[in-house]
């Protein structure tokens, strides 16, 4: 085998670009993508369309924000499309710079470029320095700041951007950290078709999208309970309309662990016999490595023990009650 042969990317990640993201910092965080081919889109769609299509392995997507909330258009694609796997969450401290092509000052400004996501996470700061400004939606932070050069060139346009902009791009910083909370944190997770499953670490997640029967009194209250009732913790819930017709929603949830935990493959048993759709999006390590916090009633011997003890009562086979 030649040297460049040996030396090939094998496999093909794709994320928000142009590059300088957030999402390309998160993208960097995995190790295994190190080295290997980065492939720079436009949107969540296309990073998504990449992976069922196989032009990518993987996709890495911008899933929540601490200050704006889910990112819905991820999360609705997610329930949408093709069946897709979580298989890594990441986490980016997110700030952002104001800037302008050189020469413009902050009294110019009157149009802000900017991704939806990073806009509503400087509202309060624009609406107090640049309160008459218009917004102008971007794909990405990055591409906030390069529409600044597209001709006809438009005086008195800004952008939101990430601080090491100014690395790539000739402009001004008229504004540092004017985020409206110093500690935002973006969430990104990898997204891969399905296939093998993260191994438990005992600190993990599992995603899924459920939707709730309809019209039935307390039919999310029972959604929960088959979470609660086997002592699993939910780290997420949110509605998003299903989009058809008023009043039908589904709901995006992360629990505490993983689908190889008895107790949250029994929950995920519970949701599915009672929602008419459910959809596993994937169990895989936390980002921040915390363990699994449970009660030892939901430990996986109480379930393994319980099974037994009911094979045995169907069997007729003698049961020994182990010790408690
Ligand atoms: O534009 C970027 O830099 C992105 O990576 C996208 C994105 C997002 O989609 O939420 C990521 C982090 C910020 O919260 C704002 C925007």
């Amino acid at each position: 085998m030649s040297e460049a042969a040996a030396s090939a990317p094998e496999r093909t990640y794709s994320f928000l670009g142009p590059r300088g993201t957030f999402t390309e910092a998160a993208l960097a965080q995995v190790p295994e993508a190190v080295g290997q081919a980065w492939r720079t889109v436009n949107n969540v769609g296309e990073a998504l369309g990449d992976v069922i299509a196989g032009r990518s392995d993987a996709a890495m997507i911008a899933i929540e924000n601490s200050v704006d909330g889910g990112v819905s258009v991820a999360q609705d694609a997610l329930a949408t499309l093709p069946d897709l796997r979580i298989v890594g969450e990441y986490l980016v401290h997110v700030n952002f710079v104001l800037v302008a092509r050189p020469g413009t000052t902050l009294d110019e400004v009157t149009v802000v470029n900017g991704h939806p996501v990073a806009y509503a996470q400087c509202r309060k700061w624009l609406d107090a320095a640049v309160p008459d400004h218009a917004h102008i939606p971007a794909s990405s932070n990055v591409a906030a700041a390069a529409d600044l050069f597209d001709e006809p060139l438009r005086p008195g346009h800004a952008a939101i951007a990430p601080p090491g902009i100014v690395e790539h791009y000739d402009l001004d910083v008229l504004a540092r950290d004017i985020g409206d909370n110093k500690n935002a944190v973006t969430r990104f997770v990898l997204v891969s078709r399905p296939g093998v499953l993260p191994a438990p670490t005992g600190a993990d997640k599992t995603s899924l999208i459920a939707e709730l029967p309809v019209d039935r009194a307390g039919a999310l209250l029972e959604l929960l309970e088959q979470f609660s009732t086997r002592g699993v913790n939910m780290s997420l819930l949110e509605s998003r309309p299903v989009g058809d017709e008023l009043g039908r929603y589904r709901f995006v949830i992360d629990a505490d662990g993983h689908i190889l935990d008895e107790r949250v493959a029994d929950a995920l048993l519970g949701v599915r016999r009672f929602s008419p759709e459910v959809r596993f999006l994937g169990s895989y390590p936390r980002a921040d490595r915390v363990p699994n916090d449970y009660d030892d009633r939901y430990s996986d011997a109480v379930f393994i023990e319980a099974r037994d003890w009911l094979r045995a009562l169907i069997t007729g086979e003698p049961y020994d009650t182990p010790e408690r």
